[in-house]
């Protein structure tokens, strides 16, 4: 692994001779993972090395070669459309301010995602792993685990978010055998990590902004993800942007059956900033509501954090102590959950 040491952590060098190309992410890489379904060792560890290019310089790609059916996508989408149609009375019955691990309704405006901003321009669903309560952990107050809760007359919409939830969890540990390979570690290193992960999910749903936006009020304020990775899913209207090192925004649009993955704090912390954790925030003003479905996946709640073997020696000390996953977590929900809205009809 070719790198060099700046004052923000160490940054990959591609080997390209002595072109130089004006990569710096103007472009969002585009990555096909069908060889990590196969078993051709060369193509499999090409795209360890398009996850490193992209995670080193990028911190965003695009995935396409997955196996995740688009039946299972559509269905989602179409459960979420038909949840957020129900009266506002209905939704708030499953508030998430009264939920005891962050699962349920979170009306418009109720979330600051951004310290500075007047309230996200979002509604959104969350759940997560569904644990029972008579789980060891959950009784043991673990942070993070717990059963999720649903609406009582919309069988179909859990139904479509468990199978939509249980094809991020598969396509997530492929995900983490492509950090694992582009972080030179065993392709299995991070599957010990993930067997009981938190794998927070939400399905979003975006008014369009009509006239002047104002800065302080969008979709979702400028924000860097929780956990190791994000796998985004969003319909077709454009809204996604992502900064690049120049401090430029860029338009992350969808492309037809791919996902967006980036790389969140945890990851970057845990890479010793090798990974970086990127910078990005929504503006919907297409005239038409937009919908989104983000997964957030990262180590087992009580994992021990500490920066990964390769990711360090004597001129590239560890800049972190180690941490359990689940107190770095807990401690960023703390954070955003004091600037929520209390509920109110
Ligand atoms: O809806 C999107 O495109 C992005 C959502 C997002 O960044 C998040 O929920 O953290
Ligand atoms: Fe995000």
């Amino acid at each position: 692994m070719n790198t060099v040491i700046t004052g923000l952590g160490p940054r990959a060098v591609t080997a390209s001779g002595l072109d130089a190309r004006s990569l710096d992410f103007s472009e969002i890489p585009q990555i096909d993972i069908s060889p990590l379904y196969g078993s051709d060792q060369q193509a499999r560890l090409r795209v360890g090395e398009e996850v490193r290019t992209a995670c080193t310089q990028v911190g965003f790609f695009y995935v396409t070669g997955h196996q995740v059916p688009q039946s299972v996508i559509d269905a989602t989408f179409s459960a979420a459309k038909s949840f957020f149609a129900l009266p506002l009375s209905e939704k708030i019955k499953l508030d998430i301010n009264r939920s005891m691990n962050m699962r349920g309704y979170t009306p418009l405006l109720h979330e600051n995602t951004n310290v500075e901003g007047k309230g996200d321009l979002h509604e959104g669903f969350d759940i997560a792993l569904d644990v029972p309560l008579d789980d060891a952990d959950v009784c043991a107050g673990v942070f993070g685990y717990g059963p999720n809760q649903w609406p009582e007359n919309l069988p179909s919409f859990r139904e479509a978010l468990q199978a939509y939830h249980q094809a991020m969890l598969d396509l997530g540990s492929m995900i983490f055998r492509a950090f694992a390979l582009a972080l030179e570690l065993d392709e299995q290193y991070f599957l010990p990590y993930i067997t009981k992960p938190m794998a927070h999910m939400r399905v979003l749903s975006y008014p369009s902004q009509e006239g002047q936006v104002d800065e302080q009020q969008i979709g979702i304020g400028p924000h860097s993800d929780y956990e190791c990775f994000t796998i985004l899913r969003t319909d077709e209207v454009p809204a996604l942007q992502v900064l690049n090192s120049q401090g430029d925004w860029i338009q992350a649009p969808p492309i037809p059956g791919a996902f967006v993955v980036n790389v969140g704090d945890l990851m970057a912390r845990w890479t010793n900033n090798y990974f970086a954790s990127t910078l990005h925030r929504v503006i919907n003003a297409s005239g038409r509501e937009r919908f989104s479905i983000p997964f957030f996946f990262g180590p087992n709640s009580q994992s021990l954090i500490e920066v990964l073997p390769t990711c360090q020696n004597p001129d590239w000390p560890a800049q972190y102590p180690p941490i359990i996953s689940g107190d770095y977590i807990r401690s960023r929900f703390d954070q955003t959950y004091q600037l929520r809205q209390p509920t109110t009809l």
